[in-house]
């Protein structure tokens, strides 16, 4: 006979058969990762292995490996480091990214309630592989996992799809694996922008000439490609000023973060802002609905930097709209996924 199919022990069974813990169904957030510490050296460990995926950078190794270990790690870090110390959560020790991922995942574990909802890391702690195994271990078998990237893009949620896989390789006994899909379009993640961009709008008490939709950027050639990622962006772009009755004129895409060389997609975010303000524009606001959560992206490039470029330009008035975080309208959504993609199992 083969070995047994459930933890219950047949007669032939080993003795030393491990009583195993099932048939739970645990949740798995995944967002991109973080440094552990605002410092050079931690920074240097997190960008060593968040530029090392081949989903981040496709260049030959060759050619990647030697300007990476020889520039890039003794330069950039100790720049980002700075930039991370700006924006670092002292109360928790730990970067927004991470606070508002964790919060995520705790909340909406209060809603599905049995079922186990826990929370990743692509890159750096904790890592999914940790998670995966401690799901496991705590009995479920059956996981969904969640990327937290409403578009999608090769670079992010297929290096998760990619470490998940990677993960369940080492495993003899695997739980049964689902990935959810981005959610670019889904209803309630547009109207939590637009619910959110209203409530931000009252408390600020003004309103702004133009909003810029500011997305993450991605090598232009990464979409010559076949990447979905500039499609997913503009159709958020498109359904996120259809609910708010906005023109393109008066919510212009543009992409943020551009990194190295190569020619980005465009237009520029800090460019796109800069002209604003040369040209008249006096008040803006700027949201980033490709960040479910903040994180140096959106607190330091555009809340610290892209507004002193606003200003220095001319402009007069600057707001960034905080990201969904961990808003109920947040956590709608990822209760809608989750009922969505594990149906059947919860
Ligand atoms: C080739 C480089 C990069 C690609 C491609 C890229 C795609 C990409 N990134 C995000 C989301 C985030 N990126 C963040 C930080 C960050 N991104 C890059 C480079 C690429 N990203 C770098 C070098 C960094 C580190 C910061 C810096 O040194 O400037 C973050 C923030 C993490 C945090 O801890 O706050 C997020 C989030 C997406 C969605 C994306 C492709 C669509
Ligand atoms: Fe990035
Ligand atoms: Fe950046």
């Amino acid at each position: 006979m083969s070995t047994p199919l459930s933890s219950e022990r047949p007669e032939h069974a080993p003795a030393a058969h491990p009583a195993i813990a099932q048939g739970k169904v645990g949740v798995l957030l995944v967002n991109l990762g973080t440094p552990e510490a605002p410092t050079a050296g931690a920074v240097r460990t997190y960008l060593r292995q968040f530029l090392s995926d081949q989903r981040i950078v496709d260049l030959p190794r060759a050619l990647w490996l030697p300007v990476l270990h020889g520039v890039i790690l003794n330069i950039r870090p100790a720049a980002t480091a700075r930039n991370y110390k700006k924006i670092w959560r002292e109360e928790s020790d730990e970067s927004p990214l991470r606070y508002y991922t964790r919060q995520q995942a705790e909340k909406l574990g209060e809603r599905l309630g049995q079922v186990s909802v826990d929370w990743a890391m692509r890159y750096g702690k904790p890592s999914i592989t940790e998670k995966l195994n401690l799901m496991k271990k705590n009995g479920c078998t059956r996981i969904l996992v969640v990327p937290l990237y409403p578009q999608y893009s090769a670079t992010t949620t297929a290096s998760v799809t990619d470490d998940v896989f990677d993960a369940v390789r080492a495993m003899r006994w695997q739980p049964a694996i689902r990935i959810a899909p981005a959610f670019h379009d889904l209803p309630a993640y547009i109207e939590g922008l637009a619910k959110t961009t209203r409530q931000h709008f009252a408390s600020i008490g003004w309103q702004p000439e133009k909003v810029v939709l500011s997305f993450h950027g991605l090598p232009q050639r990464y979409f010559d490609a076949g990447d979905p990622y500039y499609c997913h962006c503009a159709k958020t772009a498109r359904l996120l000023r259809a609910e708010m009755g906005w023109s393109e004129a008066f919510a212009p895409l543009a992409f943020q973060s551009k990194f190295g060389r190569e020619k980005w997609l465009e237009p520029a975010a800090d460019e796109t802002i800069e002209t604003l303000a040369k040209t008249g524009t006096k008040k803006i606001a700027v949201i980033m609905p490709g960040f479910v959560a903040d994180c140096i992206e959106t607190l330091e490039e555009i809340d610290i930097a892209a507004r002193e470029t606003f200003i220095n330009a001319g402009g007069e008035a600057f707001t960034a709209i905080p990201c969904l975080n961990d808003a109920p309208e947040m956590i709608n959504i990822l209760e809608d996924i989750a009922r969505r993609e594990a149906a059947g199992w919860v």
